[in-house]
């Protein structure tokens, strides 16, 4: 069963947000809603989040991440469709229920810290807990735990502005952490972070996950934020979303002009695998003469390595070892340059300035 399921969310401020709906669900669009004083937020939205993935809700400002995703931890009623939390509908709970529930389950981190300045960093990092009316000597204990999981150790007396932003930013993991939510719903956390130190944060949630394995909503306008952290993608647009799946598909066969505009920018030796980049049709005998070998989630830097180190096609291996795909030196730099899935074929050059391509089959790999 899926931890996380969004049904058909609608959110629709403003005018008639029933009425709204309706004429949404026969086809209008946002701007003829706006043209009636309605703003549709979040139009119809369906996904699941799996336990222990990391779900990336991604689009521009005014898309409606932060109302979808206020609306998956209650803070906000859909105009129309149901929230699944471990098969409870969230939509159905009564007031009292609900912040049971988002007390003790779901944990947000905010962009801004959210930090209370008066309060030390460890008090800051028991906060659910004392909501959730846990006695002191224990949340002091489970938040400096969690303190410690975010590299803050020794900070526990500190006050908020003595820490740097990426630091401030750890303790509102911390807080979230400590409270053991299954679920955390992340709104452009480390948006206001400065590069190194956001990069820095990513890989520190990639690899608490690695070990917490908790279930994670990640928001962000940052498509390679999206793609570094994500098990699962979904690009949003005007309220919809308009394409889900995992940062590999959406680079690779992205779903319309407008995800294929977005995922220009990205750095692809980041996001790509081998089984991605491979050529699955063409298989010789690049497994057998004890060269190294990839396999199907190598990652494409390390996939260069290997192509620069051989003297061949790559050999691409599954689990069991059985060759599954060989990628040609030539397609790893096509790739690189502008994700052309085309195989620049290995002939000899005619001086006529241009490459000669094949349509992927037919090109000798051998050394
Ligand atoms: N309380 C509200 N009342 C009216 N309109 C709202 C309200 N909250 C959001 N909206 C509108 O809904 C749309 C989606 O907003 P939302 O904040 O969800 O987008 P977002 O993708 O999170 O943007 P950002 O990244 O700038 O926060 C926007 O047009 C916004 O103006």
């Amino acid at each position: 069963m899926s931890r996380l399921e969004a049904a058909h969310l609608y959110k629709v401020f403003g005018r008639r947000p029933d009425a709204a709906v309706e004429r949404l669900r026969q086809g209008a669009d946002r701007e003829e809603l706006r043209a009636d004083g309605a703003t549709a937020a979040v139009i119809d939205a369906s996904f699941t989040v799996d336990p222990g993935q990391i779900f990336v809700v991604m689009g521009l400002s005014g898309s409606g991440k932060s109302t979808l995703l206020r609306m998956l931890n209650g803070l906000l009623e859909p105009t129309a469709g149901q929230v699944l939390f471990d098969g409870q509908d969230l939509t159905a709970l009564s007031p009292r229920e609900l912040r049971e529930v988002r007390a003790r389950k779901i944990s947000m981190v905010f962009q801004h810290f959210a930090l209370f300045p008066h309060r030390s960093v460890l008090e800051n990092a028991a906060y659910g807990l004392e909501v959730q009316g846990v006695p002191r000597a224990e949340r002091e204990e489970r938040a400096a735990e969690a303190l410690g999981l975010t590299g803050l150790a020794g900070w526990e007396k500190s006050w908020p502005d003595e820490l740097s932003g990426g630091m401030q930013q750890r303790v509102g993991l911390a807080r979230a952490l400590a409270t053991d939510a299954d679920l955390l719903l992340m709104d452009e956390s480390f948006s206001a972070l400065d590069p190194l130190i956001r990069r820095d944060m990513q890989d520190q949630l990639l690899e608490l996950q690695s070990r917490l394995n908790k279930t994670i909503v990640f928001i962000t306008h940052d498509l390679n934020e999206a793609m570094r952290l994500g098990d699962r993608v979904a690009v949003m647009r005007d309220g919809r979303i308009v394409q889900t799946g995992s940062a590999e598909d959406i680079l690779m066969t992205p779903a319309n002009d407008y995800v294929a505009a977005f995922t220009q920018d990205v750095d692809r030796s980041r996001v790509l695998t081998a089984s991605a980049v491979m050529d699955g049709e063409l298989r010789g005998n690049e497994a057998d003469c004890g060269c190294e070998t990839a396999y199907a989630d190598t990652a494409f830097a390390d996939l260069c390595g290997i192509s620069a180190r051989v003297p061949h096609a790559v050999a691409v291996l599954d689990k069991r070892k059985q060759l599954i795909g060989v990628v040609p030196q030539q397609r790893l730099v096509g790739f690189l340059a502008d994700g052309d899935e085309a195989v620049r074929a290995e002939v000899p050059c005619d001086g006529s300035g241009k490459a000669a391509t094949t349509t992927g089959k037919a090109v000798s790999t051998d050394a």
